[in-house]
């Protein structure tokens, strides 16, 4: 049985998608996204599942940073979940004073919360479940969590199913330390993280190479390096798997270009099949890639 750490504690979104990733493998929850990334960098877990971006409030800054640092890991599998929540207190509370929750979950609800709470300081918590266990303890009145975090702690619905921006969505990967790549499927996605020298242009010559060879992005953000102030790492997520020769051949470019960390390549959530531009596909570098071996060897091509 794979031991695979999850951004928990108990109840959070985190842990549904660690359940669909790895079904029936031994799940650990760890209190920050950081310490389940570490738990597989030192080898007390196997895998790690933990949140990387949501359709309203963007990338999970602290999985960006955590993947960007340490040692490397690889994503082989992701899961995108629908995100709605429920407000949670204790049994009877009457007056809500605090209602406490992950930041990204208060971000997602914060026209719910003026509308139906307006009295209410909302408060940062490390995850949704956290918030709800500080409920439990007193800490806060209430707590924005996920709709299973009823299952786990002893308390009170006092709203389900909300949500300011209908079908929001939070995509969560599975890392694990590197090793044989998941194999590719037509509808992969392939993750680096490109660090290039602050110059004019730099950030548009990256670009290009996938540009120039139609490879498709689907994620592009920025972090800071964190020890020189306006100096950024890109994280880029596009169509494509390394195994294909489309791919291969970008991100040779991009390494003479820049240093790179890979952070993985595994299939879709949603099944997409990569856009394959006329000219542009596995088969056309394979082809152009035979005619120069054919020129080199003398033949007529
Ligand atoms: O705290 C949780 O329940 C999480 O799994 C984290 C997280 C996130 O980081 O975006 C996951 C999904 C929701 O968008 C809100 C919080």
């Amino acid at each position: 049985m794979l031991r695979i750490a999850y951004f928990g504690p108990e109840g959070t979104f985190t842990e549904q998608a660690a359940r669909a990733l790895a079904p029936g493998e031994d799940l650990t929850p760890y209190e920050t996204i950081r310490l389940a990334l570490d738990a597989v960098r030192d080898g007390a877990a196997d895998g790690a599942c933990i949140p990387i971006e949501n359709s309203v409030e963007g990338v999970v800054p602290a999985t960006l940073d955590g993947l960007g640092g340490g040692s490397a890991l690889v994503a082989v599998a992701e899961a995108v979940l629908p995100i709605r929540f429920s407000v949670l207190a204790r049994a009877g509370a009457t007056e809500i004073r605090t209602v406490a929750s992950h930041p990204h979950a208060l971000a997602q609800v914060r026209e719910w919360l003026e509308a139906n709470l307006p009295h209410a300081t909302a408060v940062a918590a490390s995850s949704t479940a956290a918030a709800a266990v500080g409920v439990v303890e007193g800490t806060y009145d209430a707590a924005v969590s996920a709709p299973v975090a009823i299952e786990h702690y002893p308390l009170e619905e006092l709203a389900t199913g909300i949500a300011d921006v209908g079908d929001a969505q939070t995509r969560f990967l599975l890392v694990r330390r590197p090793g044989e790549l998941p194999e590719p499927t037509g509808a992969d996605r392939t993750s680096i993280v490109a660090a290039a020298e602050n110059r004019t242009g730099t950030l548009a010559q990256l670009l290009s190479e996938l540009a120039g060879r139609a490879i498709n992005l689907t994620r592009l953000d920025a972090r800071p390096v964190r020890d020189s102030f306006g100096e950024y790492r890109f994280f880029i997520d596009f169509e494509g798997h390394l195994a294909e020769p489309r791919i291969a051949d970008a991100l040779t470019a991009l390494r003479r270009r820049c240093h790179l960390r890979f952070l993985g390549s595994h299939p879709r959530a949603d099944q997409l099949p990569a856009t394959i531009e006329p000219g542009a596909g596995n088969q056309d570098f394979l082809d152009a890639r035979a005619w120069v071996d054919a020129v080199l060897k003398g033949e007529d091509a």
